[in-house]
């Protein structure tokens, strides 16, 4: 094949110089670090990534191809979502070559298909240490012609990401409202694994008047604050008893509903080796993560406290009611990639449940 030139160029000028092995035509977003070592075709279809340029700092990737789109239970079984979502890719060795069990395509011809652009021959160590001192940047992969910047915190990306009509999985004893933001297939998975019947409602359809045993907040992409609607509808929710589950931006949302604040870090958790302690214990788990902002721990009400607290940087990683069935994991419980030591939290929610129908 031949090899065609592209250009990753930040908002400070700086430009690299790499070859395209994906669709070539040019893109911009936020340029975005993961660490994760494995894991590209579920962090490539992870809705939470909408708008957004991802920088794989392993080295290699590409080597384990594509897996099938399958489906069980209505949901595709190896990817996140129905389409790759990020904006474009940036790696260090692309390998066009791939072996796995389950592989029928190489990214590269994935990458074409959805016409997502790609770049290899990047220095991703030396570009991530630039967005660890500098912090989040706009980024573009430019080919021959320039196109503008794109800031997509600006935007109402979970709209964009959501499901348009009420949909419903499985066919369990605890019925499950879950808030669309952008969720990850494995959330549905894990709920369905645990005698659930899931109600996957639009981000800004009022839940309040659906007939639910628990509450889920799903994951999603951009600033939390974008979602005024959500937002409304949760306060109202918190008004009463029933259990709330957030993940990720689930719990931002749930935070900015309990009245508390939000803000942006200065470049986010993205991998699978993220240290959380269960505050109060010496209990830490390693998670898998993808976010950029968090909640500002100091702005919680008195009616909620810190649950989870990152061992690096002290940051709030997950949030609980003093006596109501409401927490919430920043992290991500479901993984997919990652870790699966925190799935236990799903078996809470459940159990929260059954407490709440038990005392009825
Ligand atoms: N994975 C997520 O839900 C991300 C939440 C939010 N968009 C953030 O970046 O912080």
């Amino acid at each position: 094949m031949e090899k065609t030139k592209a250009k990753l160029v930040l908002e400070d000028g700086s430009a690299y110089e790499g070859f395209s092995f994906g669709y070539q035509g040019s893109s911009a977003g936020e340029l975005v670090f993961n660490t994760a070592m494995t894991g590209y075709p579920e962090s490539l279809t992870d809705p939470s990534y909408k708008g957004q340029i991802l920088v794989a700092t392993y080295p290699l990737i590409g080597n384990y191809g594509i897996p099938n789109n399958s489906k069980s239970d209505n949901l595709s079984r190896f990817f996140e979502s129905e389409a790759i979502q990020v904006s474009g890719l940036v790696v260090s060795e692309f390998s066009g070559e791939y072996s796995h069990w389950n592989a029928t395509k190489s990214l590269s011809v994935w990458l074409q298909e959805q016409k997502i652009p790609a770049i290899t021959g990047i220095d991703t160590r030396a570009l991530t240490k630039t967005i660890r001192e500098n912090g989040s940047t706009l980024a573009k992969i430019v080919f021959t012609k320039d196109i503008a910047w794109r800031n997509p915190d600006t935007e109402d990306l979970v709209g964009q990401v959501s499901i348009k009509e009420k949909q419903i999985y499985g066919n369990g004893k605890h019925r499950i409202a879950l808030i669309d933001c952008g969720v990850k297939n494995n959330i549905i998975r894990c709920l369905l694994s645990r005698d659930t019947t899931v109600v996957r409602l639009p981000y800004d359809y009022d839940f309040n008047q659906e007939a639910w045993d628990g509450l889920f907040i799903s994951n999603g992409p951009g600033d939390p604050k974008m979602n005024t609607k959500t937002i409304a509808h949760l306060a109202r929710a918190l008004e009463g008893e029933k259990p709330i589950m957030g993940i990720c931006l689930g719990t931002q949302l749930m935070a900015l509903a309990s009245g508390a604040n939000t803000y942006k870090l200065p470049y986010g958790h993205r991998s699978h080796n993220q240290p959380v302690v269960l505050c109060g214990t010496d209990r830490c788990f390693i998670t898998s993560q993808n976010h950029g902002f968090a909640i500002d721990r100091d702005s919680l009400d008195s009616d909620w406290y810190v649950m989870f607290e990152n061992a690096n940087d002290k940051t709030c990683e997950g949030i609980k009611h003093i006596s109501k069935p409401f927490f919430a994991a920043q992290f991500h419980p479901e993984a997919s990639g990652g870790p699966t030591d925190t799935e236990f939290l799903f078996d809470d929610f459940i159990e929260s449940i059954e407490n709440h129908k038990r005392n009825l």
